[in-house]
């Protein structure tokens, strides 16, 4: 790949000078392997000059549901669904660029509950569709990340998206992310009190754009919604016995239904006897989420970029809008919680779900983190049109251990 300036390269606007364009663009392919689904996201780079750094021009996006875990047992098909994506790569990248595309596929916490053999032959069967395909496949390109991987990376995508990794008058924002198998919480502690208090597996140092950064950063596993969901239903890792029902005061009384997750079947249902409602609702979450989670005090007062089920939940009850998302508090996740379960009749035709779910949220922000009621959350989807994801983080990193950039 050469970056070097062409002397002809001023006779002609930037856009129509063939070799130019050549010259100057790559491709980098980053898969996310969530719990929920595997999405593709093609990321293209312009190297303006060779004295600047690659500027990211623009992202092609696409996802399949469900999740690759969900075939644990054919991981064969698992594969397909990744194929499937990639051919959409195949039409993207211009064919004299495949053969120096990375493609790199990484899974989260969904793989990371599955056996450690089923895992892998998922992952050896998607590495297989990467050999056949005519993109380059560095080592390790196919892989479960780390879950501190995952929130820095995160932090990363979020921060050079808002512009705070350049210039002058830095100013770094917290990312919160709410998987469906697992959370992640990121931030740059600003105070040594912070450092001195917190666990030392809770930060990690790493360079990126000739800066070092030491993040505060968590991942907890099974503490993303859906396996929250299993959790305040009492059913996770219970030997289900067959017909058990698993009953709720998060749920619509008479509710009755059956849920597929993990391979397992589970039937949930309502407290047809008991009692419904926010008030119940909210203990029955507190006994799964108080004091489970490190509170670092430093957080109370700052404001926080919050995306995936933040995001998706928020949308649904229109506290933002689905395509510009918004500014919330943390109470405005807690006042909607207490309008759908105390009228959950009204709300059941959205999702069965949706009084637990928002009240999962606002006891995870409250009595988890520790997070105020008046605690500022920007809810986002896309910054410059590209999507909030560790997945543009990845790619980064990816380019500069190849060399691509610095
Ligand atoms: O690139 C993205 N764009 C939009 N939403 C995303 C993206 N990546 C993840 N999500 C959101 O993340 C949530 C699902 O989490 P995921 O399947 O990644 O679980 P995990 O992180 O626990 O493995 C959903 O709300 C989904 O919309
Ligand atoms: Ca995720």
């Amino acid at each position: 790949h050469s970056n070097r300036a062409m002397w002809f390269q001023d006779f002609f606007p930037p856009n129509v000078c063939p070799i130019n364009f050549e010259a100057n663009t790559f491709y980098g392919i980053m898969f996310d392997a969530g719990s929920t689904g595997t999405r593709i996201h093609i990321y293209t780079f312009v190297q303006k000059s060779p004295e600047n750094l690659p500027e990211l021009e623009g992202e092609i996006f696409e996802s399949v549901k469900p999740g690759l875990s969900a075939y644990a047992d054919q991981p064969e098909k698992g594969a397909e669904t990744v194929k499937k994506l990639l051919d959409m790569a195949i039409e993207a990248v211009p064919p004299h660029l495949w053969k120096k595309t990375p493609v790199v596929l990484k899974a989260t916490a969904g793989l990371r509950l599955l056996s450690e053999e089923k895992a892998q032959a998922l992952l050896l069967e998607v590495k297989e569709v990467f050999e056949e395909s005519p993109f380059l496949v560095p080592e390790d390109s196919v892989g479960i990340m780390d879950g501190s991987h995952e929130g820095i990376l995160a932090w990363i995508t979020v921060n050079f998206l808002t512009g705070q990794l350049s210039g002058q008058n830095r100013q770094t924002v917290g990312t919160l992310d709410l998987g469906g198998a697992s959370t992640q919480i990121t931030f740059l502690p600003r105070f040594e009190e912070t450092l001195k208090e917190t666990p030392g597996d809770f930060l990690t140092s790493f360079e990126m754009f000739n800066s070092t950064y030491k993040l505060y950063t968590h991942s907890y596993l099974g503490f993303g919604l859906k396996a929250a969901r299993l959790a305040i239903l009492g059913a996770l890792n219970m030997e289900v016995v067959d017909g058990q029902m698993f009953r709720s005061s998060c749920l619509p009384k008479q509710l009755e239904a059956e849920w597929h997750f993990g391979g397992v079947k589970y039937r949930y249902g309502g407290n047809k006897e008991g009692e419904t409602g926010f008030k119940p609702c909210y203990l029955e979450v507190l006994k799964f989420v108080k004091g489970k989670l490190h509170q670092p005090d430093e957080i109370r007062g700052s404001s926080f970029y919050a995306f995936s089920y933040y995001y998706d939940r928020a949308a649904d009850t229109n506290l933002i809008d689905y395509e510009q998302g918004g500014v919330l508090e943390v109470r405005d996740f807690e006042i909607k919680a207490k309008e759908v379960c105390d009228n959950m009749e009204r709300y059941k035709s959205a999702s069965p779900f949706l009084c637990m779910d928002l009240t999962y949220i606002t006891a995870l922000l409250k009595e988890g983190f520790g997070f105020r009621d008046n605690t500022l959350l920007q809810l986002t989807k896309k910054v410059n049109n590209i999507e909030t994801s560790w997945t543009l983080g990845a790619t980064f990193y990816l380019l500069q251990s190849l060399g691509m950039t610095y």
